[in-house]
């Protein structure tokens, strides 16, 4: 009578194990998919590595105080990583707040950017550049933006993306050249758009700067070209990256080589700094 029903149960927790691991496993293989920098790759698999030995030793292993042990070893890891990749979990948080995970793990789709939108956008740089207008603009290749995710969404503008309205917003003392200007695709969606700003390089950069690495430390899919007022240098943030200072045929390879990339691959790079 109890042997049936006992190997029911066993059958039963078998199953559940088998779900824990491949629910596991199918976490760690998106995880993992995510990463694309081979430093980052090496401490996420010797992190879930370590969790999985804590695992084994917790369920198998009748050594409790080994067990304590890769439990405070976990901890401790747990803490490091947790200091080392402050932005990249808060932004975690920010979107399982907003409901929207589907950034994380969905479609990793980048927006049509043309390459008649590229040429646009690298001549209305180096314009801005040769006249040492300050300039700062988004360009948004699928990233899902909402109004919530800047400290102010700015002006809706929703227009044309052309050489003569980007040199117009950044016209100095007109209302809008302050701040960002937003553009998805072929249209400029906004102006006056201001970022929310990165903590990194805060005794190197100006806010402008920081503004574009702010924007593009969070987002992985979105570009911010820089045009500094005070020495006239371009600049392209990706993936909280700077590259500069660069030449407006340099943006333009730029621009078209990140609509080439899968998503998550950087295009900018450090480059020391050359302010004036
Ligand atoms: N959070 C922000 N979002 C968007 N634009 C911003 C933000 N903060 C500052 N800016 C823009 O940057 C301008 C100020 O630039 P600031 O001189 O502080 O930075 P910078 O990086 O040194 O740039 P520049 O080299 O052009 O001087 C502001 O007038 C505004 O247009």
């Amino acid at each position: 009578m109890t042997g049936p029903w006992l190997g029911g149960w066993l059958r039963f927790l078998d199953v559940r194990l088998l779900l824990d691991l491949l629910f596991a496993t199918a976490l760690g293989v998106v995880v993992l998919g995510r990463v694309t920098e081979a430093r980052t790759l090496w401490l996420l698999r010797g992190y879930l590595l370590l969790v999985a030995f804590a695992w084994v030793v917790q369920r198998y292993a009748s050594l409790p105080l080994t067990s304590k042990l890769v439990d405070a070893l976990v901890l401790a890891c747990s803490l490091t990583l947790a200091i080392l990749w402050q932005g990249e979990l808060r932004r975690l948080m920010e979107l399982l707040g907003t409901g929207r995970i589907g950034v994380l793990f969905g479609n990793r789709r980048r927006d049509q950017l043309a390459s008649g939108s590229v040429a646009v956008l690298s001549e209305a740089a180096g314009r801005l550049s040769q006249s040492r207008r300050g300039a700062l603009i988004v360009v948004d290749l699928g990233s899902d933006l909402r109004p919530e995710d800047f400290l102010n969404p700015g002006i809706p503008i929703d227009g044309q993306l052309s050489v003569d309205l980007l040199l117009n917003l950044f016209a100095v003392d007109t209302p809008l050249h302050d701040g960002a200007v937003l553009v998805k695709a072929n249209r400029i969606l906004a102006a006056g758009v201001i970022l929310p700003l990165s903590r990194q390089g805060l005794n190197r950069y100006g806010t402008r700067h920081l503004a574009a690495l702010g924007l593009t430390e969070r987002f992985d899919r979105c570009l911010a070209i820089v045009v500094s007022e005070e020495t006239g240098t371009l600049a392209l943030a990706s993936q909280g990256r700077l590259e500069r200072p660069i030449t407006s045929s340099r943006l333009h390879d730029l621009l078209t080589k990140s609509l080439a990339l899968p998503a998550g691959r950087s295009v900018a790079k450090d480059t020391p700094d050359s302010r004036g």
